[in-house]
C-alpha cells in the first residue's frame, strides 16, 4: 500500500497570507524547501524583504520563484485588487495572519476596541482573502477547463483556544472559533463546484508557539490564563519550525482538522464525542 501525498507543492504556487514572521514565515520557508513558488503577504516591508532573502536560501529546483508583497489583509479593496491582478490564482492559499498580543486579558479589563480589532486581525484578515481566491477558483479560465488541474488547497490557522475556553482569551478565542466555523462551512460549499478542480479546505489548531507575538502577549497575560494554558515561565510551547512541519505533515495526509500537538488532538476528540469520524 503506497503513501499518497495529498499536498505535493513542488512546482505549484502558494500564497502565505501573514508569512513574514513567526509561524507564517516558517511555513513559507518549508514550502520553498519543498519546491513551491511562494509569495508571502504582510504589511511591514523590512520583514517581508528579510523573509524573501531567507526563502532564496531554501530554493530547491531551477526556475522556482519566491516573492513578497506588502498588503494589509484587513483592507478589502486592496485584497480584492491584489488577487484580481494575478495572472493565475494560487494553487494553495495559507492564511496565518493573526494573534492577540494587544488584546490579551479578561473581558472586564480590555477596551471595547480590543474586541473589534482582534476579530479584524484574526477573522477578517483570513476571510477577505479566502473569499477573493475562492471567487477566482470557481471561475475557471478556458485553459483550466482543458487541462486537468490538481486539487486546490485553502488552509486556515485557528488555535487550541478555539476548542477550549480559557479566561484571558475573551477577545481572541471567539475569533478562532469563527475561523473554524468558516472552514467547516467552506468545506461543504466547495463540494458544489464540480466543474472546477476540487478545492480542499483545512484548518489547523496549534497550541502555544514560541514567536515574537507570543512573548509580547506573555507580558500582559493574566496569571490565571498562564496557569490554565501551561505557559508559566514561558513554558509549554513548540517552535514555529516544528508547528510548521507538523502542519505540512497534516496537509500531506489530507487532514481537514490539523492538530500539531497531542493535547489539542485529545481536546478535538473530546469535542467530537464518541461518534465515528
Ligand atoms: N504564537 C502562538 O502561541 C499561537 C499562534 N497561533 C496563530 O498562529 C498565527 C501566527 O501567529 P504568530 O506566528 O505568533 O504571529 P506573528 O505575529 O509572529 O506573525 C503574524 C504575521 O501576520 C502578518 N500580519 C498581521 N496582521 C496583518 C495584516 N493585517 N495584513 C497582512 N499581514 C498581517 C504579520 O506581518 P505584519 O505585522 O508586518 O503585517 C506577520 O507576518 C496567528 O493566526 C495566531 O493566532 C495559534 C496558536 C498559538
Ligand atoms: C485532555 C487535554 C486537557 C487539556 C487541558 C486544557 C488545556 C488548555 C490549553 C489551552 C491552550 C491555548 C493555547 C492558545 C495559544 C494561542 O493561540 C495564543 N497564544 C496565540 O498567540
Amino acid at each position: 500500500m503506497g503513501f499518497t501525498n495529498h499536498f505535493d507543492a513542488r512546482g505549484k504556487s502558494v500564497i502565505v497570507a501573514g508569512g513574514s514572521k513567526g509561524l507564517g514565515q516558517e511555513l513559507a520557508l518549508q514550502l520553498v524547501a519543498r519546491g513551491a513558488d511562494v509569495t508571502v503577504l504582510a504589511r511591514s516591508l523590512p520583514s517581508l524583504k528579510e523573509t524573501k532573502r531567507l526563502m532564496e536560501q531554501h530554493l530547491l529546483v531551477p526556475g522556482q520563484t519566491v516573492d513578497c508583497q506588502s498588503l494589509d489583509l484587513t483592507d478589502k479593496a486592496a485584497v480584492v485588487e491584489y488577487i484580481s491582478s494575478l495572472d493565475e490564482p494560487p494553487w494553495a492559499l495559507v492564511c496565518v495572519a493573526g494573534g492577540t498580543a494587544e488584546e490579551i486579558g479578561f473581558l472586564a479589563d480590555i477596551s471595547p476596541d480590543a474586541i473589534s480589532s482582534c476579530m479584524t486581525k484574526n477573522y477578517v484578515s483570513s476571510a477577505y482573502i479566502a473569499q477573493a481566491v475562492l471567487k477566482r477558483w470557481v471561475t475557471p479560465t478556458s485553459e483550466q477547463k482543458s487541462n486537468r488541474v490538481d486539487s486546490r488547497h485553502l488552509v486556515f490557522t485557528a488555535s487550541t483556544a478555539a476548542l477550549v475556553s480559557v479566561p484571558g482569551y475573551a477577545a481572541y478565542a471567539p475569533t478562532k472559533a469563527a475561523i473554524r466555523s468558516l472552514a467547516d462551512i467552506l468545506r461543504q460549499e466547495v463540494l458544489m463546484y464540480q466543474s472546477v478542480p476540487p478545492i480542499k479546505v483545512h484548518c489547523s489548531f496549534p497550541g502555544t508557539i514560541y514567536t515574537e507575538s507570543f512573548f509580547q502577549e506573555q507580558q500582559a497575560k493574566p496569571h490565571l490564563c498562564k496557569q490554565i494554558e501551561g505557559t508559566l515561565d514561558d513554558k509549554g510551547g513548540m517552535t514555529a519550525k516544528e508547528v510548521a512541519r507538523l502542519t505540512l505533515q497534516g496537509l500531506d495526509r489530507g487532514q481537514f482538522f490539523i492538530t500539531p500537538d497531542f493535547q489539542t488532538r485529545l481536546l478535538l476528540n473530546n469535542m467530537r464525542g464518541p461518534s465515528p469520524q
